[in-house]
This record gives structure tokens, C-alpha cells and sequence, in this order.
């Protein structure tokens, strides 16, 4: 463990392992930097579980390695990364008449964004609420406006989802969960507009780059807009005839717009791979496979990274997933 003492170590969070996406990538994330015992449990066995959460608080994993004793120095740098933003914005609640509490997901964009069906897919009875920035979901959840966030992190064809990484270093809140989602982009426009009508297509960036190759062939220009279904509403509510949008066929039906392709992402498997976070962290079970993250900086000098890495590689801990994000020209932060 002494390999770690050259580094500054942020993060430690556990959720369970679901096993579908291709290729495998993992991270897992929260704020509170406990005591630095870092009990990993990686069970090797898969399970073809969709399942968040695990409800199994008791029968802590005995760990594969054990890092208690190992002291690195420890900054909790994300001081300085105080979130400045102040007010979070509710858009729109799904409530429903009901007896029943219902957790509440907050999820960024608007009614047919595919944050909300994720939102969904994790948790099918919930209450969604619209956020209009990721920051604002991050607050929503830390307010006890929302009790979880789903939040993209990465996409089979688009990458990592920069942002919200550094959203993850400057929010308290653990992730607890995650589910992959198979991204399927339609070509919408307005009644009476056809193909050929079209010069220009809005949409969120990600779904821009999932679907650039077959807007190149369609002669069509991509413009960026907040979120897929923003685009969706923007292209009915402005009457459009020259614009589409590239969103979900949910989307086409809550703004009426007619779907003149579909399917149209570069590669038919596209699957966005979405946190859920919450304000309590999730303790491993032994039963079922966990996955764990972890952020760090590192020390100058060209063997911190390889000395770092190998602590995991020596302790038989499967690496899913290492992202190195740059954070300022001074602080690069290593997401295991
Ligand atoms: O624009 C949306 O509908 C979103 O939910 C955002 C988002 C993203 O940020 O990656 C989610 C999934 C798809 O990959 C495309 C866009």
C-alpha cells in the first residue's frame, strides 16, 4: 500500500455490479472520504441483474484486499471545488394521485428526454422531477427535493461524459446504482415536412455525436441544444420547416412530431450508462458482485500513475474503468 503514498485520495463509494455493458466499464463515486479503510469486495461471479440497489446493509464482504493501515495525505480537495450555483430549477414533476409516497428521481431536460426513461427504468414508480442543468439535479437530491439523480456518465459511441465527472468531485452525493440504456435516435419533424425540407437537426451534443455519420450522409448540419427532447419541443412549438430534431419516439408523441427515421445513431448498439445518486451511501453486500470507485490526484514524476495502478493489479482488484480527467492545468483527478 505504500505505492499510494505519493497520491491524494478523494473518493470511495460501492454499488452493485450489473454486468451488460460492452465494453465493461465502471466507476463508482461518492464524496465522503471516509477512514480510508478501503474494504474492497469483487465478487468475480456475474449476474444478469438490472437491479440498483441492494437492501442487504448487514453481511459486509470480506475483502479481497485490505487496506486499513495505509495512509496516504490525504487533501479533501473538493473544497475547492464549492458549488457556487445557489438555486436548482424544478421544471416539471410527473406526480401522480396517490397514496403512497413515491421516491423522487430528478433527472436533467424535459419531459421525453432519455434521462427520464432511465429515470424510469431504475425506478418504474417514481415520481420524476425536471431539472434544467445536471448541477441542478446534483442539488435537487442534496436539497431533499428529489431523493435520487440519474445522471449520464458515459455512452458506447459517444465516450465519457466529461461534466458530469467533475460534477461527481464537486457534489456530495454517493452513487448507489447504475443502468445501462439502449439509445435509439429518431429523425422528427413537423407534420407535412419531409426529408428533404430539412437543413438543419437540434439535439443534445451526445446525441449529435452518436448519430454523426448518418447526419453527414443525410447532408443535414447538427445544432446543439440542451437536451433531445428540448429539441423535440423546439422544432413543434416554433412551427419549424427547415429543422428537425434527434430524439426518442417518446418524445416525437409528447410534442406531436412525426418520426421520419429511426434508428439513426452511427451503430444500432448504442447504450448510455447512467449513475444513480443519492444522499446515503450503499453498503456492499457478500453475496453479489459490487463495483467500487475511486478519485485521486498523483504526485509529479513519470511512475506515480504505473506505481498507483499497480496496487490494484498486485491486490487481484479487477480495473473496470480508469478515467483521467483534467481538471485545472494543475489537478488531473484519476477515476478508478
Ligand atoms: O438529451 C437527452 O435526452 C438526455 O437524456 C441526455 C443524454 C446525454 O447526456 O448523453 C442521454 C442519453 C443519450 O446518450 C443522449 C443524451
Amino acid at each position: 500500500m505504500a505505492l499510494f503514498s505519493g497520491c491524494h485520495l478523494f473518493v470511495l463509494s460501492n454499488y452493485r455490479q450489473t454486468n451488460s455493458f460492452k465494453p465493461p466499464h465502471s466507476h463508482l463515486y461518492s464524496k465522503h472520504l471516509r477512514s480510508l479503510n478501503l474494504d474492497f469486495a469483487f465478487h468475480q461471479k456475474a449476474r444478469n441483474s438490472n437491479t440498483i440497489e441492494s437492501g442487504n446493509t448487514k453481511n459486509c464482504a470480506a475483502p479481497v484486499a485490505n487496506m486499513n493501515g495505509f495512509q496516504p495525505r490525504c487533501h479533501l480537495q473538493y473544497d475547492l471545488a464549492h458549488d457556487t450555483v445557489s438555486k436548482y430549477q424544478v421544471l416539471h414533476t410527473n406526480s401522480r394521485v396517490c397514496n403512497e409516497p413515491r421516491l423522487r428521481v430528478a433527472y436533467q431536460g424535459i419531459r421525453g428526454a432519455y434521462s427520464e426513461s432511465a429515470a424510469e427504468k431504475a425506478y418504474p414508480n417514481c415520481e420524476t422531477i425536471a431539472c434544467q442543468h445536471f448541477h441542478s439535479t446534483f442539488q435537487a437530491v442534496a436539497r431533499r427535493v428529489a431523493d435520487r439523480a440519474v445522471i449520464p456518465i458515459e455512452n458506447s459511441l459517444g465516450g465519457s461524459i466529461h461534466g458530469n465527472y467533475d460534477l461527481l468531485h464537486r457534489h456530495n452525493l454517493h452513487i448507489i446504482g447504475e443502468i445501462q440504456f439502449a439509445v435509439s435516435h429518431c429523425l422528427l419533424a413537423n407534420n407535412g415536412v419531409d426529408l428533404h425540407d430539412l437543413k438543419t437537426v437540434l439535439s443534445h451534443p451526445q446525441a449529435l455525436a452518436q448519430c454523426e455519420k448518418s447526419l453527414t450522409k443525410l447532408g443535414l448540419e447538427g445544432e446543439a441544444v440542451a437536451n433531445t427532447a428540448v429539441a423535440a419541443k423546439k422544432v413543434a412549438a416554433e412551427m419549424l420547416r427547415d429543422t428537425g430534431a434527434l430524439a426518442s419516439s417518446s418524445a416525437a408523441l409528447l410534442y406531436g412530431l412525426n418520426i421520419l427515421a429511426s434508428n439513426v445513431q452511427d451503430d444500432s448498439n448504442n447504450v448510455t450508462r447512467f449513475l444513480v445518486l443519492a444522499r446515503e451511501p450503499l453498503t456492499p453486500a457478500t453475496d453479489t458482485p459490487f463495483k467500487t470507485s475511486i478519485v485521486f490526484t498523483l504526485e509529479d514524476g513519470s511512475s506515480a500513475l504505473p506505481d498507483a495502478l499497480s496496487v490494484f493489479i498486485w491486490n487481484q482488484i479487477k480495473l473496470l474503468k480508469v478515467h483521467i480527467y483534467i481538471h485545472t492545468h494543475t489537478l488531473t483527478l484519476l477515476y478508478i
